[in-house]
């Protein structure tokens, strides 16, 4: 996997007009992974969107060396085509593949994607990060609505994207595990 870095630096966020957090300072390199923790509404979504450079920070930096992919809600496929074509369509541009079995999506490709259960979208979404083969992996609530099986299967993606070099910055308020997870409380930089 190509090299990869990300490093928060002071960084300060505001939506409307709170300030929800400043100060933060973080720097993950390949291999490492990150959970960013904390309650409902501290801004750990919003955290996320300004590491993936989709917010402008209200003081301080982000940089970036290798491709972010983000999970988040949204799986980015045609809600109006069956599960199968919408991620085919992105198969075309993408440079990985997809482990459909093991994403329990194999059987799923004639649904058609609004149709998709909470867990099945989440499934489909890491589908679309996975085909994506950025570095630096930014996971937004990545086990909501995910059955207990899925959760080991997406514990087990994430560790094996680190232990290839990958980044992985995980933000949920939910336990997450795998070996060597750092943890950050947003709660310490909140205002
Ligand atoms: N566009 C916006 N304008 C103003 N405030 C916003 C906007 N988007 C989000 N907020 C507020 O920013 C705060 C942080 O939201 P954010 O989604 O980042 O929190 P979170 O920690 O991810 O929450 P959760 O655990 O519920 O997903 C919330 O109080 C939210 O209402």
């Amino acid at each position: 996997m190509e090299a990869c870095r990300i490093t928060a630096a002071n960084l300060a966020c505001r939506r409307g007009d709170r300030v929800l957090f400043a100060g933060l300072s973080l720097e993950l390199k390949g291999g490492q992974a990150c959970h960013v923790a904390g309650p409902n509404g501290l801004g750990k979504s919003s955290l996320i969107r300004l590491l993936a450079g989709l917010a402008r920070p209200f003081a301080g930096s982000v940089e970036r060396v290798g491709m972010a992919g983000l999970l988040d809600e949204r799986p980015a496929l045609d809600e109006h085509q069956p599960l199968g074509p919408a991620l085919a369509f992105w198969g075309k541009l993408d440079p990985a593949s997809v482990p459909l079995e093991e994403l329990g999506l194999a059987d799923l490709l004639d649904v058609p994607v609004r149709y998709l259960s909470t867990g099945q979208r989440k499934r489909a979404a890491l589908a679309r990060l996975i085909g994506q083969a950025a570095p630096i992996w930014l996971l937004d609530e990545p086990l909501n609505g995910l059955d207990a099986a899925a959760v080991e299967m997406v514990q087990a993606l994430v560790a094996r994207h680190c232990e290839n070099g990958g980044i992985a910055l995980i933000a949920s308020h939910q336990p997450f595990a795998i070996p060597g997870l750092m943890r950050l409380e947003l709660q310490e930089f909140a205002r």
